[in-house]
Order: C-alpha cells, then sequence, then structure tokens
C-alpha cells in the first residue's frame, strides 16, 4: 500500500500576527510512503525547491523524525519505510517548509495508524518548531489564528475573504529561521504591544472581511525592523512596496516578501530584481492523505 500526502506552504506572521497568523498556500511538497520489511530509505527528488544536496536521507530527516514522532505517541511500530520526498516548497525562504515537512512526517504517522487526523497532530507538529502558526496553516489550510497555553498548542481555522490573492516575491539568498529569530529583543516598548494588538485584532477582521483594511492591519512592530539585517534586500522590497500601498510584509521569518493583494500582480516600477515574483492562492484544504 502506498501513502500519498500532500502538504501546502504557508506564510507566517502577516505583518502583525507574529507567531499567530498562518495561511496555507497553493505550493505543495509530496510525500509517498510505503511501508516495508525493515530499514529506511529517503529518496530527495527536487520538484521545483532547488538545491536540495543538505537535506539529509537519514534518521536525521525532517519528516522521518516527525513520523516517528507520530508513530511513537500512537503507539505503532513500522518495521521499514521507504520514503519518496517531492519537494517544490523552497528552503529558507519564510514559506514554510520546515512545518510543512513536519506536518507531512504526523499526517504519514497517522496514516500508517489508519487513524484521522485530529488535535493532537497539531501538538506534535507545533512542537518541532516551538511555534504553532504554520504548522496549523498547513495542517488546517486556509487562515489560522494559533496560540499557545502552557505547553499545549490550539488553532482556529477561518476562512480568507476571496478577493485576496498573495503574491510571493522569493529571493535566490536563504535565512534560517532560528537565526533570525535570534535578532529579536527579549523585551519591546509597551507602546509597541499596544500597537501590535490593534493591528492583530484588525487583521482578522481584514483577511476574513475587509481586504480594503489590509494595510493598515499588516502593521508590524515586532519583528520585521529586528530583522532587517539579515535581508536588507527584502525589508527595501517590502518597504517599496507599502509606499506604493500594497499590504506587503515579511513572509515568516523571511526572506520571502508577501504581498497580500485583490489583484494577483505587484505594480509596475518596483523593482523586483533578484527576486522570483509569483502569485500563490490561498490552499483552503490543508494536508491532505491519498491511500492507493
Ligand atoms: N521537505 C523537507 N525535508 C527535509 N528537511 C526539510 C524539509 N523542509 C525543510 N527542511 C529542513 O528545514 C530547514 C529550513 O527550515 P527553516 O529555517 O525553518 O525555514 P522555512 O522557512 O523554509 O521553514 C531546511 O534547511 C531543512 O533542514
Ligand atoms: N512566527 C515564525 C514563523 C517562521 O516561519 P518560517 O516559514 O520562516 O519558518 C517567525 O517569525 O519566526
Amino acid at each position: 500500500m502506498k501513502y500519498t500526502i500532500t502538504v501546502p506552504a504557508s506564510t507566517a506572521n502577516l505583518g502583525s500576527g507574529f507567531d499567530t497568523f498562518g495561511m496555507a498556500l497553493a505550493l505543495h511538497d509530496v510525500v509517498e510512503v510505503e511501508v516495508t520489511g525493515s530499514g529506511l530509505a529517503v529518496e530527495v527528488i527536487d520538484a521545483g525547491a532547488g538545491d536540495m544536496s543538505g537535506v539529509p536521507t537519514d534518521e536525521s530527516h525532517l519528516v522521518v523524525r516527525a513520523l516517528r514522532r507520530a508513530c511513537r505517541y500512537l503507539d505503532i511500530s513500522v518495521p521499514g519505510i521507504v520514503l519518496r520526498c517531492h519537494n517544490a516548497i523552497p528552503h529558507s525562504r519564510g514559506l514554510g517548509s520546515s512545518a510543512a515537512a513536519v506536518v507531512a512526517g504526523v499526517a504519514a504517522g497517522y496514516a500508517l495508524a489508519g487513524k484521522d487526523i485530529d488535535g493532537s497532530a497539531l501538538q506534535l507538529a507545533a512542537e518541532f518548531e516551538g511555534h504553532a502558526d504554520n504548522a496549523a496553516a498547513s495542517l488546517l489550510g486556509g487562515f489560522v489564528v494559533a496560540w499557545q497555553s502552557g505547553s499545549t498548542y490550539h488553532a482556529e481555522r477561518l476562512v480568507p475573504h476571496s478577493a485576496i490573492r498573495p503574491v510571493v516575491a522569493i529571493p535566490e539568498v536563504r535565512s534560517a529561521t532560528e537565526q533570525t529569530r535570534g535578532l529579536l529583543p527579549d523585551r519591546v516598548p509597551h507602546r509597541d504591544a499596544a500597537f501590535a494588538a490593534s493591528r492583530s485584532a484588525l487583521a482578522v477582521h481584514a483577511v476574513t472581511a475587509r481586504p480594503d483594511l489590509l494595510f493598515a492591519a499588516t502593521e508590524d512592530r515586532l519583528h520585521q525592523d529586528y530583522r532587517e539585517p539579515a535581508y536588507p534586500a527584502s525589508v527595501r522590497l517590502m518597504r517599496a512596496l507599502r509606499s506604493r500601498g500594497v499590504a506587503a510584509v515579511i513572509s515568516g521569518a523571511g526572506p520571502t516578501v508577501l504581498a497580500l493583494t485583490t489583484t494577483g500582480i505587484l505594480p509596475d516600477g518596483v523593482d523586483v530584481a533578484g527576486f522570483e515574483v509569483i502569485e500563490l492562492p490561498v490552499d483552503l484544504v490543508g494536508v491532505r492523505l491519498c491511500v492507493s
């Protein structure tokens, strides 16, 4: 039997919802899993993601680690595994590749156990990253609001307004989420926290019902400026787009720039040299499984 798991990329934060908002995007990794008599074989296939040479093919592969974790949680043992990973989501660009890999592995564990995905899958997946925004989006699809109570992760899925057409500008350069989290301060001024509270509350309304409010709703003071030294060209592009009235933000921990448009294109005259610009519709479904 072959289990095929299709998992969407995601964009986190959406400007004002640091570690809270996520949105699934229609760019998918596909992972095929087969159970064998013994051993582990991992094949990593570039399906558009670019250079995959740094990705391991042993037990340290992220999908394998998440699959093993889910199998332990679900109390099943698997004698051997063949894994074929077709990677389309570029790595270390702020499009949630690591969360997608973890969600694929967890979903594979549930598939092998013959169990439907439930709330515990989010917990298992979010534990890998320490925040649930990307994982919830890849798991549930649509627009998610994620939060943590103690060590428990939660998320609510909302449906984005149908007029929203996300466009991403992906640079060639990479930046590791772990490193850019290190650029964030331990404390922020109270006025910035209040600013963030107003904009993130507004963003829930803007994304679901009032796209005309997206520009104000995506303003951020908690993370993007602090991370600018890691990817100045991305921040420059984001600011150039915002100066034209586009609701542009840094996608996740960067360096991709996300524009929440209603046109599916970026305005003429903005210099996008060094970026691949593509429209990525919202994925409303989240992770899916096919058994053959
Ligand atoms: N499909 C995948 N298979 C295996 N490892 C992956 C996969 N996707 C991401 N990773 C691992 O996660 C790293 C990128 O994670 P991260 O820095 O959080 O960036 P991103 O914004 O792309 O999630 C990669 O360098 C790789 O080690
Ligand atoms: N909220 C996180 C999101 C990281 O997303 P990624 O796609 O860059 O891994 C953060 O901003 O650190």
